[in-house]
């Protein structure tokens, strides 16, 4: 294990390429079990989410050949094995094997997902959208079991826009006979690439990125190649550095539109922002405004950023509020943030900011963004080394931190954890 130090208070300036998209990733992967040959990936993101897709894969008896930036998926030797723990409970994204095993065998046994459990994470709808399509499903000790004679198409409203269950029942009802309509789904760029890809594969999948989408099940899907849309995330974190550090940073290879809400947002608060086809610089200024963010679903402000955008608003004069209606309490980072100095008071799904200067201190990261808020806060202290504990989580989702920070210009380096801290 492993813990990140940071000896901040320089303005970081240069440029940083953007990979691909973690939440693509980790469908698209998945989605691959349903193609009879092989499936590449390009502008793959070098994270441990992916590792340890690529583990559970060959488990299941799939070639992965992993080579930089690229990931080729063999599944044509896959089994359907039952895969109750292990690397599933890694990560969050494994119940994408639920709607991708039940399409290609028409069954699955897996445990509950793992990953960033900051608050309870509930799947109904993902259970929901197979039980329409003819499954059953059963939960024996958090190990559930998913079984469909056949799979029919059906109508299917989700309660709420959830981004892992419109994936599921895509991938789910690409195998499905007849049509299938997804009502009330998810619109988020993620959504799109996974449609992209299995269109690429044979499916018939119209209206992604909307709130209908409609899927005509097809008897048989093929490899194909496609390339990974980029991390709005990771985007989003770099533009919020490049802003907390009063840097200058061009974010390359990026889909700016993707990154319109939080562009907007630092512009209210004064960031100077410039846009160009496939980047966006970020030029950052002695003060900020303080503002209020609301954290929504897509297109509206990334619930993924919150935690970043928190750290940034210890920044700006006066006091901001910053709302998740996404999660309930994904404040976690926030007791962190207090031992740093910050001024922060949370009342229901809405944290308090006042801006303050931040301090050096040893903090714990709880979960993959609530580490990237610590990072961000540690890069503005002046004046003493931020260790930051957790980094597991943070390496869940971005692809070559501390060597992009380093290249911009930061005082970044890991160190091995001794068994007492
Ligand atoms: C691997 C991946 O892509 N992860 C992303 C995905 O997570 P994930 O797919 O888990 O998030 P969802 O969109 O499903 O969740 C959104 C909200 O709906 C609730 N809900 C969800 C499903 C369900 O069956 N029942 C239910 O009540 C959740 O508790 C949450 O409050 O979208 C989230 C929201 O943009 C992001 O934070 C995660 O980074
Ligand atoms: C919550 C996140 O991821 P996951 O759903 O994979 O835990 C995230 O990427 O911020």
């Amino acid at each position: 294990m492993e813990k990140l130090m940071i000896c901040g208070g320089r303005p970081l300036r240069g440029t940083v390429q953007i990979s691909g998209a973690k939440n693509s990733a980790v469908a698209l992967i998945p989605a691959a079990i349903l193609a009879e040959t092989e499936v590449v990936l390009d502008n793959l993101p070098l994270i441990s989410d992916v590792a340890t897709y690529a583990e559970i894969l060959e488990g299941l008896g799939a070639t992965v050949t992993l080579a930089g930036s690229q990931i080729r998926v063999d599944p044509s030797q896959l089994k359907s094995i039952p895969m109750p723990n292990g690397p599933v409970k890694k990560l969050r994204a494994s119940y994408y094997l639920m709607g991708a095993m039940l399409g290609r065998f028409g069954e699955a046994t897996i445990g509950m997902p793992g990953g960033c459990n900051f608050e309870p994470r509930p799947i109904d709808q993902h259970i929901k959208g197979f039980e329409a399509l003819g499954a059953t499903v059963t939960n024996d000790h958090g190990s559930i079991h998913i079984y469909a004679k056949e799979l029919r198409g059906a109508k299917i409203y989700l309660d709420v826009a959830s981004v892992g269950a419109t994936i599921n029942i895509m991938l789910a009802a690409s195998r499905a006979k007849g049509s299938t309509i997804i009502e009330n789904a998810a619109k988020e760029p993620e959504i799109i690439d996974v449609a992209t890809l299995l269109n690429a594969m044979g499916a018939k999948i119209k209206g992604a990125g909307t709130e209908t989408i409609r899927i005509e099940g097809v008897d048989r899907m093929r490899g194909c190649r496609h390339s990974i849309i980029p991390d709005r995330i990771q985007a989003g974190t770099y533009m919020i550095i490049a802003a907390a550090t009063r840097g200058d940073v061009l974010i390359d290879n990026v889909i700016p539109k993707h990154l319109e809400a939080l562009t907007a947002k630092l512009q209210e608060m004064g960031v100077q922002i410039e846009e160009m086809d496939e980047s966006i610089r970020v030029i950052g200024q002695p003060e900020y405004t303080s503002v209020d963010v609301k954290a929504l679903v897509y297109p509206g402000f990334a619930t993924d950023l919150q935690s970043p955008m928190t750290t940034l608003l210890t920044q700006a004069k006066g006091v901001s509020i910053m709302s998740d209606y996404v999660y309930s309490n994904r404040f976690k980072n926030v007791p962190e943030l207090l031992r740093m100095g910050a001024k922060i008071r949370v009342e229901g799904r809405s944290a308090i900011i006042e801006g303050t200067k931040l301090n050096a201190a040893k903090v714990k990261a709880t979960d993959l963004r609530a580490g990237a808020s610590l990072v961000i806060a540690a890069l503005t202290v002046d004046d003493g080394i931020t260790e930051i504990t957790g980094v597991e989580y943070i390496d869940r989702g971005y692809d070559n931190l501390v060597q992009n920070l380093r290249d911009l210009g930061a005082d970044v380096w890991r160190e091995t954890l001794v068994a007492a801290e």
